[in-house]
């Protein structure tokens, strides 16, 4: 059996513990000509420590369905949990990444970290939330600007202090909304590869949304397609069996890669 194929004998995670469950979830805009019905009856559970990629075509829902998880957007229909209980709102148990990094211009990449810091850890000392700081930057590979202001920093780099941010917090789960959709492809794969080191080692639950097909696979345990709307659902979703941890050259010289890129494609064009 090649390497690559997962083995669940070896494999400990993602463990089968629910981590978020959409049930009958649906989402109504209201419009001058009327309700749009942009999702309906959208069911999906994700387990803890999964890390799920979305596709699904221009507008079919994908951004609504995920800022309803970070709380950001009220639910029409349906209800959402994290860990069995419903979200009333955002919360510091869910980090949000969105595709232009929101970072405050003025303030380092230090304070910028630190915003997050301060209210996720009141009580710690200051030196104490700065080696917090300092770490996940370290992590992301921006151990040399601590104290450049965010203005003067390249957008990957903004988006890799977006990570560190976002990591910082220690959320349960991690919602990226195309995070790398505005950079080049050799920063993209930079990022995806800072994003699944630290995920990785910090073992939480990410659900990334991206319109490209081999970034949903090379990152993914499952990847999730929605079909178009209007009352968008979930229809199809992919397990995506390569072991980890992955390296682009192994899974692209992997017979397993075309099918998946074809099932996916396939979804995309019918
Ligand atoms: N606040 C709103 N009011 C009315 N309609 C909205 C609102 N937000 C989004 N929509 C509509 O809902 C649909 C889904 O939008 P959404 O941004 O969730 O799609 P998406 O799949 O993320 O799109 P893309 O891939 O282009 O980012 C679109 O038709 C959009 O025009």
């Amino acid at each position: 059996m090649n390497q690559l194929i997962h083995n669940p004998e070896i494999e400990k995670f993602p463990s089968n513990e629910v981590m978020l469950d959409l049930i009958d979830l649906k989402k109504v805009y209201p419009t001058p000509k009327g309700d749009y019905v942009v999702l309906e009856n959208l069911n999906l559970q994700i387990k803890k420590e999964e890390f799920i990629t979305i596709i699904g075509h221009s507008g079919c829902g994908k951004t609504t369905m995920l800022s309803m998880m970070a709380g950001l957007n009220e639910i029409s229909g349906g209800k959402i949990s994290v860990l069995g209980s419903s979200i009333k709102g955002p919360g510091p148990d869910r980090g949000v990444i969105f595709q232009a990094p929101s970072l405050m211009p003025w303030l380092t990449t230090m304070e910028n970290v630190m915003l997050g810091v301060k209210k996720v850890y009141p009580h710690a000392t200051k030196k104490q939330k700065e080696d917090i700081c300092k770490y996940y930057l370290h992590k992301v590979g921006m151990e040399s600007s601590f104290n450049k202001r965010a203005s003067e920093i390249s957008q990957g780099e903004q988006q890799r202090v977006g990570i560190a941010r976002a990591f910082a917090i220690k959320p349960k789960v991690l919602l990226l909304d195309e995070p790398f959709g505005m950079l080049d492809s050799l920063t993209r794969g930079q990022l995806q590869d800072v994003l699944i080191d630290v995920w990785n080692k910090e073992k939480i639950t990410a659900v990334m949304i991206t319109h490209d097909v081999d970034e949903a696979i090379f990152l993914a345990d499952r990847v999730v397609m929605m079909t178009s709307g209007p009352k968008a659902k979930i229809g199809d979703v992919l397990p995506i069996e390569f072991e980890r941890p992955r390296t682009r050259k192994a899974i692209l010289e992997h017979d397993d890669y075309y099918k998946y890129r074809k099932h996916l494609i396939d979804f995309l064009e019918h």
